[in-house]
């Protein structure tokens, strides 16, 4: 197999290249590609993987292009520059570096704070300009003052920390943020209405989602304390620009601090210009320890994947690690072909998809199974659908997916069940790993078999007559179809029965229909896995 490629669009730190040279992955180092869309889309299609920071726009049409990508790699945090359905969609994995630079980007928050608190900006470029203008420049303390922290996550809680050293009141806004943790963490967990009366200075630090755009609107920002300080370290777009700068102009806002704006590069701004504002270009997390993690970080985390299958930090697939990966193949490879075994049987309308897991296998990634599952039973209807893009695409399709843990209580150590729920009925197959890794059928529809899953296979459900199995096989004799394999299965004695037959090459046209007139056969159907 060629080595993956992967394609470095952004300015990483070039340790990372290092690193996917090691794992054996071709890499192409183009810092500035990512701010040239048109050639970006020119040459996408030759890389399994793209390592982006967020000068990099990875849009649908980018992706459309991209015939080739397995996954994305963020050099950091927000991937709000990724369209993460459409990649999901075209089964792309997107991983990011969620820890990385974290603390860097805390501590640009800080600075940033001191930065305000202190006009350092002001009366550095003051002082160098030869005015020593000391009695311009006025500060506050921050000592007892209240901070407001608008999303407590990683970074909001690093904050926290560094302020409370700087014996500041922590109070913070997150609707995800469990009274326990805000208690660990020593912070007093308010209402957005209550921070926003209370903060002397308010801090963002929440993804950009349509739930946070604007949270800092022109309403939110006129129910402030008069004299409040703003920084944005996050996101552009989670503040009204133009709104802060009218608040800044009437003296409501003492100032604000912008590292992130709305539009990126920020070569203007409704903010730029004013006294009291600071601004960084999008500074966060541009530390040399900061870069070399994620880039590190990334690097090992896309090689992982292409080159061993290991899924870490994805934010639209369950992570697998390096030793789990082995032990999962085989059941995944099990679950696409059972799920492919009822998506070839299925012809009227899915409404449902159950995946029942018994014994060790319920102990393994389940989400990852099902999703095989779910690729496997899609895929003759879809052909574009793969483990990634298999649950959106249910979901769009109103498919509902479920999923069971069960003890074990049969035969195997593991077993796994795929039940189709059609319009018209329900079908389960279930399946196993024997020893030797290969996945095998061993129930369908309640029916005991023991069969391997092979390229070509005719699957017969008939009643349990004598003379279907030579019948059967002088059909298949007489039109040049030689039998691999034959499992044979039933319910009892003279009932229903199935028989599961690998043969050799192609199913010839018209010996599907020629089964189906032997008495008592009451389906017949090639299979391809
Ligand atoms: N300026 C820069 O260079 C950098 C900026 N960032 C930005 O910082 C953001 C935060 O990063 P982390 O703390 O690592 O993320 P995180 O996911 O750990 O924390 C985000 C927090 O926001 C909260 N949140 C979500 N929706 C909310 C809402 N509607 N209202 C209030 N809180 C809400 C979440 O519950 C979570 O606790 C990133 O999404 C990224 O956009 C990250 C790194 C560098
Ligand atoms: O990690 C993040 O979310 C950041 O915003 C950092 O962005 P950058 O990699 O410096 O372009």
């Amino acid at each position: 197999m060629p080595a993956p490629r992967v394609l470095i669009s952004d300015a990483l730190s070039p340790a990372a290249v290092q690193i996917f040279k090691e794992r054996g992955v071709e890499v192409d180092f183009q810092p500035d590609l990512g701010k040239d869309k048109d050639r970006l889309a020119a040459i996408i299609g030759q890389y399994d993987g793209l390592a982006i920071r967020s000068a990099t726009k990875v849009t649908s049409k980018i992706l459309e292009r991209a015939s080739a990508l397995k996954v994305i790699g963020r050099a950091g945090i927000g991937v709000d520059n990724v369209d993460i359905p459409a990649a999901t969609a075209r089964g792309v994995i997107v991983m990011n570096t969620p820890f990385g630079n974290s603390i860097t980007t805390a501590e640009h928050a800080i600075a940033m704070m001191f930065a305000l608190a202190r006009e350092i900006p002001a009366a550095d470029a003051s002082t160098q300009a030869g005015k020593w203008e000391k009695n311009r420049f006025m500060g506050v303390e921050i000592t007892g003052k209240t901070l407001g922290i608008i999303g407590c996550g990683n970074i909001g809680a690093i904050v926290a920390d560094r302020a409370q050293g700087l014996h500041m009141r922590v109070i913070a806004f997150d609707p995800f943020l469990s009274p326990e943790r805000a208690l660990d963490l020593g912070v007093e967990k308010v209402e957005l209405d209550e921070l926003l009366a209370r903060a002397d200075i308010i801090t963002l630090h929440t993804p950009l989602t349509e739930k946070t755009r604007n949270i800092l609107s022109a309403e939110a920002l006129a129910r402030t304390k008069k004299g409040v300080r703003i920084i944005n370290c996050a996101r552009g777009g989670l503040v009204d620009e133009v709104a802060l700068r009218a608040a800044l102009e009437s003296g409501h806002v003492a100032g604000a601090a912008f590292d992130v704006f709305s539009t990126e590069p920020a070569l203007e701004n409704p903010l730029f210009g004013h006294p009291h504002v600071v601004c960084t270009p999008h500074l966060g997390a541009a530390t040399t320890e900061a870069q070399e993690n994620v880039a590190l970080q990334i690097a090992e985390q896309m090689s992982d994947y292409l080159t061993k299958g290991a899924i870490q930090n994805a934010v639209n697939f369950p992570s697998i690690t390096a030793e789990e990966a082995p032990r999962l193949k085989p059941f995944i490879a099990l679950a696409e072909k059972l799920g492919s075994f009822a998506g070839q049987l299925t012809e009227t309308g899915l409404k449902s998809v159950r995946v029942t897991y018994q014994g060790e296998v319920a102990g393994m990634k389940t989400k990852a199974l099902t999703s095989a599952a779910v690729a496997g039973l899609l895929r003759p209807m879809l052909a574009e659908v793969n483990v990634v893009s298999a649950p959106s695409v249910a979901k769009e399709r109103g498919i509902v997916v479920e999923e069971m843990t069960r003890e074990q209580d049969g035969d195997y150590d593991s077993l796994v069940t795929v039940t189709v729920v059609t319009e018209k009925q329900e079908r389960s197959v279930s399946g196993t790993v024997f020893a030797d890794g290969k996945p095998r059928i061993v129930d369908i529809k309640g029916l005991k078999v023991d069969g391997e899953f092979a390229p070509s296979m005719i699957y017969v459900s008939n009643e349990d007559k004598p003379g279907f199995i030579g019948r059967f096989a002088t059909t298949l004799g007489d039109a040049g179809v030689n039998i691999a394999t034959f499992a044979l299965g039933r319910d009892r004695p003279g009932g229903s029965a199935i028989a599961l037959v690998e043969v050799d090459g192609e199913v010839p046209p018209g010996v599907l229909a020629r089964i189906q007139t032997i008495p008592g056969v009451k389906q017949a159907k090639p299979l391809r896995f």
